[in-house]
């Protein structure tokens, strides 16, 4: 028995050093990663600025990149919302493809589907329908389960006393990654029997579910087709990069 401690105290002790050494470059790699991810942090546009010249997608270099490191390939753009004017000229491009389409109502997916929605909605002259998250509607709803980029499973709720056959709805998200989402706000429209008129997002990825939304309704999104790419590869760094030098 004394042996068998001897022994296993040994093989600790000996391997205590290269568990120190992991440790040491497991934090080192995490620093990295994380101080990669901070490089393109720095916005150079002054969050209410906007330039003399105002290019396809300017606003796009408000959003903020992640800083949680690479495994979380993220665009927040909660921070253009700040600015009056990238917020008038997102609303205004994700609207653009619709112009001539008869529109009823826009509906806005929980929760920043609200905040685009909603200005979607009254630069439009329509009302705004929440699709929300489940247990906030304290009135009889529809329920949708769907999967989203996470792998979680959510419920979306539609409340049951506005909707029609007949009644022209554009849905409203911040992003489309899998469409997992969008989908359920989809499928929650048309149980109701109204129609689907479009579908509207800062970025809709080419993903499976992003792609199959884009070919059966029509749909806007703020990326121009040159930086699509670096979306759909998740690429923050060059996205950044590409839209700071477009605002140059
Ligand atoms: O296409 P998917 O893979 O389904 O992902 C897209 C969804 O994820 C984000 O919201 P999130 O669920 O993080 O909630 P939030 O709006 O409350 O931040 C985004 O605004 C969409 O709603
Ligand atoms: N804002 C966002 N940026 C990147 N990926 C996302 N997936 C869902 N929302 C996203």
């Amino acid at each position: 028995m004394r042996k068998t401690v001897a022994v296993v105290a040994g093989a600790v002790a000996a391997l205590f050093p290269a568990v120190l050494v992991l440790k040491a470059d497991q934090s080192r790699r995490l620093s990295e990663n994380r101080s990669r991810a901070q490089t393109p942090v720095v916005c150079q546009m002054d969050v209410l600025d906007f330039p003399a010249e105002k290019k396809k997608g300017w606003y796009l270099s408000l959003m903020a990149p992640n800083t949680k490191g690479p495994m979380f390939a993220w665009l927040d753009p909660s921070r253009l919302y700040c600015n009056s004017q990238a917020f008038a000229d997102c609303v205004e491009d994700l609207l653009s493809p619709f112009q001539k389409d008869s529109i009823d109502l826009v509906a806005g997916v929980d929760a920043m589907g609200f905040i685009l929605g909603a200005s979607v909605a009254t630069t439009l002259g329509k009302g705004f329908l929440a699709i929300r998250k489940e247990g906030h509607l304290c009135v009889p709803t529809e329920q949708q389960n769907y999967t989203d980029y996470t792998g979680k499973e959510n419920t979306l709720e539609l409340r049951k006393d506005v909707l029609k056959a007949g009644l022209r709805v554009i849905i409203v998200d911040q992003w489309i990654e899998t469409g997992g989402t969008m989908k359920a706000a989809i499928q929650l429209v048309e149980r109701q029997g109204a129609t689907v008129a479009g579908v509207a997002a800062v970025a809709i990825e080419n993903t499976e579910g992003g792609k199959w939304i884009k070919e059966h309704y029509r749909f806007s999104h703020c990326i121009p087709e040159e930086l699509q790419s670096h979306i759909d590869a998740k690429d923050l760094d060059t996205f950044i990069q590409k839209f700071q030098q477009l605002n140059n």
